[in-house]
């Protein structure tokens, strides 16, 4: 039986891929094979030695300790665009509220009740609550990912002048952006440019307060800045004081804190970009899938720690070596197994930066014993034998 632990809750979509012939879910901290998480804080967590992968329902990995979980032999997985949609459908309501004072105007309408006079009083009092339109206004977009290219796309349509940044954007990613979104050489082109800001990069250590009082200072006067991607990119004093200078005139993130609780200009979301049902289910399974392929075959995909290892299983055991990218590994590897007499029928290595994975299928299920040395290894990781 394989341990599952839970450490949020998780969509029963993707709890149902578990076979109940094979896992069980358990509380007991120490006890898991794999974690599945949302955004439960892990940087501070002990993790049991058995403890083979963790899986992120979701895009952000900041919440846990990758560096640590690599040293462990931990693959750290996440579920790249299974909520990108979601967020994007609350970016366009963060676009529409900032616009259109359709918050303020709800509380109001609420707060007469059914008084006699109410159409009346709409009629007479509803010019406190004009907006302007998204048409035509420029909105900039930080991070060019998963979501921020649905957000561009979105506002192209919404005949929006879109310019975007994202120095490190994939080919896949630029293929699938409209041809109408400007390309911005640097942040602060973007900030100069837009009515409208929008961030859409992880939070890093090089991402950390990547919008602070030196960036507010270039955004346009009366600009709005959203921020559904984490509450660390923006740096919550300089906001205030920019919105308290009117330098900018609204902020609208998913990220509230108490410092930013009723401060004028800001609308706090309680993080609620991939909470749809559609987004958490597609998390959850994709999630899922991952912990299930790696638990069973070794095999990959989406890792953040790892890049993608996928191999159709071949032979009659699996060893699965995560390892440090360092040179003669593969040889150690092979060697100690051809010395023995066993021969691989396939093999595949994938290094990302400082570590790598190795995956060998041998003609014999007889391999504790190489697997034994190979874990005596100091540059070796993690090793396992699926049969
Ligand atoms: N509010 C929510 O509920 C919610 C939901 C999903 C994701 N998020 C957050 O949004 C982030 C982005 O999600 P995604 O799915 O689009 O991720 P993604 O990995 O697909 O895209 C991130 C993009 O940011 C770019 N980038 C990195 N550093 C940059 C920088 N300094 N300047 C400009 N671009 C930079 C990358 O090149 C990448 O294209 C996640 O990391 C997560 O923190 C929040
Ligand atoms: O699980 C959630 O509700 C939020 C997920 C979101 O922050 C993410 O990074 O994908």
């Amino acid at each position: 039986m394989l341990n599952i632990r839970c450490l949020n809750k998780i969509a029963e979509a993707g709890l149902a891929q578990f076979p109940q012939a094979s896992y069980q879910f358990t509380e007991q901290a120490g006890a898991e094979d794999a974690i599945l998480v949302r955004s439960a804080d892990l940087k501070e967590m002990d993790f049991g030695a058995g403890l083979k992968a963790i899986a992120r329902a979701g895009a952000g990995t900041n919440n846990i300790p990758t560096a640590r979980c690599s040293e462990a032999g931990i693959v750290v997985f996440n579920t790249p665009g299974a909520n990108a949609n979601a967020v994007k459908e609350l970016v366009l309501a963060g676009l529409l509220m900032s616009s259109r004072p359709v918050v303020p105007a709800i509380a109001w309408i609420e707060s007469l009740g059914s008084a006699a006079d109410l159409a009346q009083r709409v009629e007479q009092e509803k010019s406190r609550f004009v907006g302007t339109e998204l048409k035509g206004k420029t909105l900039g977009v930080i991070g060019l990912g998963a979501i921020g290219i649905l957000v561009a796309n979105l506002a192209v349509e919404l005949d929006m002048q879109v310019v975007g940044y994202d120095p490190y954007i994939s080919v896949d990613a630029a293929w699938k952006l409209s041809r109408q979104v400007r390309h911005a050489e640097s942040l602060e082109a973007v900030l100069k440019t837009a009515d409208y800001v929008t961030i859409h990069v992880p939070l890093t250590p090089q991402t950390k307060n990547l919008i602070a009082a030196s960036q507010l200072k270039l955004m346009k006067t009366g600009a709005v800045l959203l921020n559904f991607a984490r509450g660390g990119l923006v740096q919550e004093d300089a906001v205030l004081a920019a919105l308290a200078a009117r330098q900018i005139r609204g902020y609208v993130t998913d990220f509230p804190s108490p410092a930013l609780a009723g401060k004028r200009g800001v609308t706090l979301i309680p993080h609620l970009g991939a909470s749809t049902e559609e987004a958490e289910e597609n998390c959850a399974v994709m999630a899922a899938q991952e912990l299930i392929d790696y638990l069973e075959n070794g095999n990959i995909r989406n890792a953040v720690n790892l890049p993608d290892v996928v191999m159709e299983r071949s032979g009659q055991a699996r060893l699965c070596c995560f390892h440090r990218n360092v040179p003669n590994m593969l040889a150690h590897i092979s060697g100690m197994i051809s010395k023995q007499g066993i021969n691989i029928e396939n093999l595949l290595n994938r290094s990302q930066g400082e570590f790598a994975y190795t995956l060998v299928d041998v003609d014999t299920p007889a391999v504790e014993e190489i697997a034994a040395t190979l874990r005596q290894q100091p540059e070796i990781l993690r090793v396992r034998v699926i049969v």
